[in-house]
């Protein structure tokens, strides 16, 4: 009986699923303290058994834990037992109690970059994200640009003359920054410290420049996302929509857009936001997200 439970616990952890007690060597027989167990394409492990009080140990040369020894508890049967008889039958069987502490520790909060060429989208999936997910702190940028009709200072971004912006740069107090279309544009670092303290996943929203200097500055340990439209046609219309260009303004912004595109493979993730599909442009968003929470080898980013 002993042997048998013994066999059955080193079979799923130390041995094989296919052990089997009829191959074990002269086991019963044998009148030496040291035995063998032969398992069919596994290791042969040797068992050394000592008397302890009125249990039984058996300890094998292959480091088994203390907390793994098996010790000759008899287990309730599953299906008439009390829960906690049950529990404590294992608990003492395996050597040690059952913790209620996470098997895996919280993970890390995420930075992720989203980027893209402009008019794909990039504010409509964040002003999305920003309502449907919690526990994410979207960085609000500092720029020199004046503010568009019915933008909010502090809200849509930190809106700073040039000389307060360059003066930020002085201080070292951008984790990037970059002239865009003639004006400034940064990432205050101490936003995101703060919010990461918090354990807030952190939003950074940036041009496809930004993006590459952000790569440079985080590595690997940000989660780089690269927002597109589903064709060139959907984007100039949706710039043209959006009526914030001159004539001129526009005609820049698309042909710096046809060379930015062809940087979506620097990104981890690529998101097409498609006509009328916002929504699943911003789920897609939210499984990267998840999907990047379990990592088994975290991203461990240090601002
Ligand atoms: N999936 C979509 N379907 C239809 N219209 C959209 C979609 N996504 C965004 N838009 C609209 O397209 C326009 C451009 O979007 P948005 O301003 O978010 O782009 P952007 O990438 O942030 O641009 P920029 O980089 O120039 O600031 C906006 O008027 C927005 O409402």
């Amino acid at each position: 009986m002993l042997v048998r439970r013994f066999c059955t616990s080193l079979s799923r952890s130390e041995i094989s699923p296919i052990c089997n007690t009829s191959k074990l060597i002269n086991f019963h027989s044998t009148p030496q303290k040291i035995r063998t167990i032969y398992c069919p394409n596994k290791p042969t492990v040797t068992l050394q058994s000592q008397n302890i009080g009125t249990h039984r140990f058996y300890s094998s040369n292959s480091q088994m834990g203390d907390a793994r020894r098996p010790i000759s508890v008899p287990i309730p049967d599953i299906n008439k037992a009390d829960r906690s008889e049950l529990l404590r039958a294992l608990e003492t069987s395996l050597g040690s109690s059952f913790s209620s502490e996470p098997l895996i520790p919280q993970p890390n909060p995420l930075i992720i970059v989203i980027s893209g060429p402009s008019g794909v989208g990039k504010d409509a999936v964040i002003k999305r994200l920003r309502e449907v997910r919690e526990n994410i702190h979207f960085v609000v940028t500092a720029t020199s640009r004046p503010m568009r009709p019915g933008e909010i200072d502090g809200k849509d971004y930190y809106f700073v003359s040039k000389e307060e912006f360059l003066s930020m740069v002085e201080k070292n107090e951008l984790l990037e920054h970059a002239l865009v279309y003639g004006d400034y544009k940064g990432i205050p670092k101490q936003q995101i410290r703060e919010f990461m303290a918090k354990g807030c996943d952190i939003v950074l929203r940036v041009d496809i420049q930004g993006a590459a200097t952000l790569r440079r500055i985080l590595g690997n340990s940000a989660v780089f996302i690269f927002v597109v439209a589903e064709s060139e046609y959907a984007m100039v219309n949706r710039l043209v929509d959006r009526k914030t260009e001159t004539s001129e303004m526009l005609l820049v912004r698309i042909a710096t857009a046809r060379e930015e595109v062809k940087h979506a493979k620097n990104f981890d993730y690529v998101v097409v936001n498609a006509q009328g599909q916002l929504e699943s442009a911003v789920k897609l968003v939210e499984s990267i997200i998840d999907s990047e929470k379990a990592r088994v080898s975290p991203r461990n980013v240090k601002i």
